[in-house]
């Protein structure tokens, strides 16, 4: 943790000269990157290029999943996959204090094949995704999915470069990431009062880029303060998440944010981007600074799935009855983030 300081707004970025050849503007846009990932770790970007069209396919088909009765989703329930994939149903997963998040999700990530060897060999999280029967989902699902991946892609290297590294320092671990794709489904219930529906947590990953039907989304500055970090048409929100606040010692910081109720359903669709499972995370030596401490090495997917275990009822079960532990050296949940004691 950082310490890091107050920030009044979260900053928008146009990242459009990334995916142009001339690298004085990407050197330029990448140390503006770098700067938002110090000082507040949330921004938006916008000029990436995506056909946003892909957004509302898969907003269309996350409608349809979730209007399904509860009987048909659960025919896809994520405890029946092998590697961590499909429907969550709400009360399945919380993050603190033992209260469920009230939403519902849709899990998937990089669709391997059946006879994939890591998912042979019992990788948690790698191997294929599940599939619901509804026309078009796994199309417009792994659509999004590959284009937003790619925009990851680029924004990984804009950080090394941001960090005074190679570009490839950290592209050269992502080429079998277990990145997730969620669809978030947040249902209106008129009844409820205020509060949140979604947990304060930090993200487990490198980075998130995220759209939204709506605001709700919240993040804890570090002054103690929740700011409201709505969603901007035509860009994503991106933020850090505890790998890279490892990988950087915490130059970049992993910001706490949590979902507050709205008065309307909400759907929301974080991409979480990951490096390969096996990668071992430790601070980069430029960042062994005074008065620092360096912090402990994990390894990118251990974390991540010590993490899921933790607030995953289905894996929770599992530990209780002596079917799974938690990889050695495995964080408690929290771990991560500013060290502001939140505003309730
Ligand atoms: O719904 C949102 O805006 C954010 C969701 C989120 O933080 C998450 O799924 O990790
Ligand atoms: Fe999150």
């Amino acid at each position: 943790m950082n310490g890091a300081g107050t920030f009044a707004s979260v900053p928008i970025i146009d990242v459009a000269g990334l995916f142009s050849g001339d690298p004085v503007g990407r050197k330029a846009i990448a140390n503006e990157i770098g700067r938002a990932a110090g000082d507040v770790g949330f921004f938006y970007i916008g000029g990436t290029g995506f056909d946003f069209r892909r957004y509302d396919d898969l907003l269309t088909v996350a409608r349809r999943f979730f209007a399904l009765p509860y009987a048909e989703k659960m025919r896809s329930y994520i405890g029946f996959s092998r590697c961590h994939r499909g429907y969550v149903p709400q009360g399945e997963e919380g993050v603190f204090e033992g209260r469920a998040d009230l939403k519902e999700v849709f899990d998937s990530a990089l669709d391997l094949p059946a006879d994939d060897p890591d998912y042979l060999a019992g990788n948690p999280m790698l191997g294929p995704n599940v599939w619901p029967a509804i026309p078009g989902f796994a199309q417009r699902v792994t659509a999004y999915y590959d284009a937003v991946l790619g925009i990851g892609r680029k924004l990984l290297g804009a950080f090394a470069v941001a960090l005074g590294e190679e570009p490839d320092r950290f592209l050269r671990h992502a080429r079998k990431p277990p990145s997730q794709l969620r669809l978030n489904h947040y249902r209106y219930d008129p009844a409820a009062g205020d509060g949140w529906v979604s947990g304060e947590h930090t993200d487990y990953e490198c980075f998130t880029l995220l759209t939204a039907t709506g605001p709700g989304l919240e993040i804890l500055g570090g002054d103690g303060t929740w700011i409201d970090v709505p969603p901007v048409p035509g860009t994503f929100v991106v933020n850090i998440g505890d790998l890279m606040e490892l990988w950087t010692n915490g130059e970049f910081v992993a910001t706490t944010h949590r979902v507050r109720r709205v008065p309307g359903e909400r759907y929301s669709f974080p991409l979480f981007f990951c490096v390969d499972y096996d990668t071992v995370i430790r601070p980069l030596p430029r960042f062994h600074r005074p008065g620092r401490p360096i912090r402990r090495p994990l390894r990118a997917g251990e974390h991540v799935f010590a993490q899921t275990a933790q607030t995953f009822r289905y894996l929770r079960n599992r530990m209780d009855l002596g079917d799974l532990r938690l990889p050695e050296g495995a964080l408690g949940v929290g771990s991560f983030g500013y060290d502001a004691v939140p505003a309730h």
